[in-house]
């Protein structure tokens, strides 16, 4: 088994939002690996910074992924930043990736003043800069496809991305 797709992007991308449209639209289950991460650890994301900090946390998040590789066979949204793992972005080679793109105007508008994302909490349109700037190059490094998500409605993007799939 592996998943139908794994989508990922920014945060504020819309991975959560059309990944449970395109699940939908395909009569697939959906996960999200941030909701799994936290099932494991017991409590929330911003807790698990807090308590253990990043690199405890991408660890993690690095083996709930593996699992959800090998175990999941629906739409698979993984957290904003999992690609920033050597380990993980190995772990997508054989899949099927869609990465959302968003750019920054959308981005501060979609996540507003950060609201339960750790990463930020302090200052989002600068940090949400830095954080797009950093990871564009890794979402194309691991992308087999690439649907661009700015202006634009949930409702279209999940349908390109579903005939995407089909196709
Ligand atoms: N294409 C879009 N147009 C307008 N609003 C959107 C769009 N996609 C998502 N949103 C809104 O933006 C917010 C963030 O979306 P969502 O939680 O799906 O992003 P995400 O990529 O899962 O973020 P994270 O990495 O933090 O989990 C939500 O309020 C959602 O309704
Ligand atoms: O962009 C990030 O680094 C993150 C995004 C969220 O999905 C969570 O995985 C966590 O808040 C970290
Ligand atoms: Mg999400």
């Amino acid at each position: 088994m592996a998943p139908v797709a794994v989508l990922v992007g920014a945060p504020g991308a819309g991975k959560t939002t059309i990944g449970e449209m395109v699940a939908e639209l395909l009569g697939v289950p959906f996960s999200d690996t941030d909701n799994l991460i936290e099932a494991t650890a017991g409590k929330p994301i911003p807790e698990i910074f807090f308590d253990d900090g990043e690199d405890a946390f991408r660890a993690l998040e690095r083996t709930t992924i593996a699992s959800a590789l090998a175990d999941f066979d629906g739409v698979l949204a993984l957290g904003g930043g999992a690609i920033l793992h050597e380990g993980t972005r190995e772990l997508l080679g054989a899949q099927t990736v869609v990465y959302l793109s968003v750019e920054l105007s959308d981005a501060v508008k979609r996540v507003g003043l950060g609201g339960g994302r750790p990463l930020l909490a302090i200052n989002p349109r600068a940090t949400l800069k830095y954080l797009l700037d950093q990871r564009r190059p890794l979402y194309l490094s691991v992308a087999t496809h690439t649907v661009v998500t700015d202006h634009r409605d949930p409702a279209e993007i999940a349908a390109e991305v579903a005939a995407l799939l089909k196709g």
